[in-house]
């Protein structure tokens, strides 16, 4: 079970192409806590955006999911450090610094990918995340990620 709200839902003003619900040819993923220092995400792929064989998701789109899904789980993190509703007072924002995705089987393109993310440490500056994507029931891509705060007039 998880909250209601999507995390996505709740971030003012992103125009993001792997999360921005305000960008209608994006990948309008959806992001929501299950725990403490834990978040999923389910993306179901569409046709085009196969790798060169047709069955299989491209990579970019898996480092994109991974990416979107992490910083979202940073910047909602962040509002719950600073004791707020995410996407109320000021805005927190986080960028990628670094996202390092370890390819390990493919994913297939006809069934919906499970992404996870876990918090392992956090900084006034940076978070660190690890993400997981799975498909088909085993794990396709593993990811690395440094969230970094930026300032909000990004
Ligand atoms: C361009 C869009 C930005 C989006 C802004 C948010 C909007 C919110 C709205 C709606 C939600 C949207 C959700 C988006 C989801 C998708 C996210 C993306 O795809 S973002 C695009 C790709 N990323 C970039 O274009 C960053 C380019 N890089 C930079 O601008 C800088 O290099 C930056 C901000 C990452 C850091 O630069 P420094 O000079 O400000 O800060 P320093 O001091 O270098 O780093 C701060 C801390 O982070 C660590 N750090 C930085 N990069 C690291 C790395 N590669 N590995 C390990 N640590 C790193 C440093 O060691 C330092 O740590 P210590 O405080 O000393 O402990």
């Amino acid at each position: 079970m998880h909250e209601p709200a999507a995390i996505q839902d709740q971030i003012p003003e992103n125009h993001c192409y792997g999360c921005g619900p305000e960008n209608d040819r994006g990948l309008q993923i959806k992001s929501y806590w299950t725990g403490e220092d834990e978040t999923v995400c389910t993306f179901t792929p569409s046709p085009h955006h196969c790798a060169g064989p047709t069955q299989y998701l491209n990579g970019g789109i898996i480092a994109t999911v991974m990416d979107c899904h992490t910083i979202c789980t940073a910047i909602a993190d962040g509002y719950r450090q600073a004791g707020r509703a995410t996407g109320t007072g000021d805005k927190i924002w986080y960028a990628t610094g670094k996202l390092d995705v370890q390819y390990r089987a493919p994913a297939l393109i006809d069934e919906p990918v499970e992404l996870t993310a876990k918090i392992l440490e956090r900084s006034e500056r940076k978070t660190h995340l690890q993400c997981e994507l799975k498909s088909g029931g085993r794990v396709c891509a593993t990811a690395d990620v440094i969230a970094v705060r930026v300032p909000d007039n990004w």
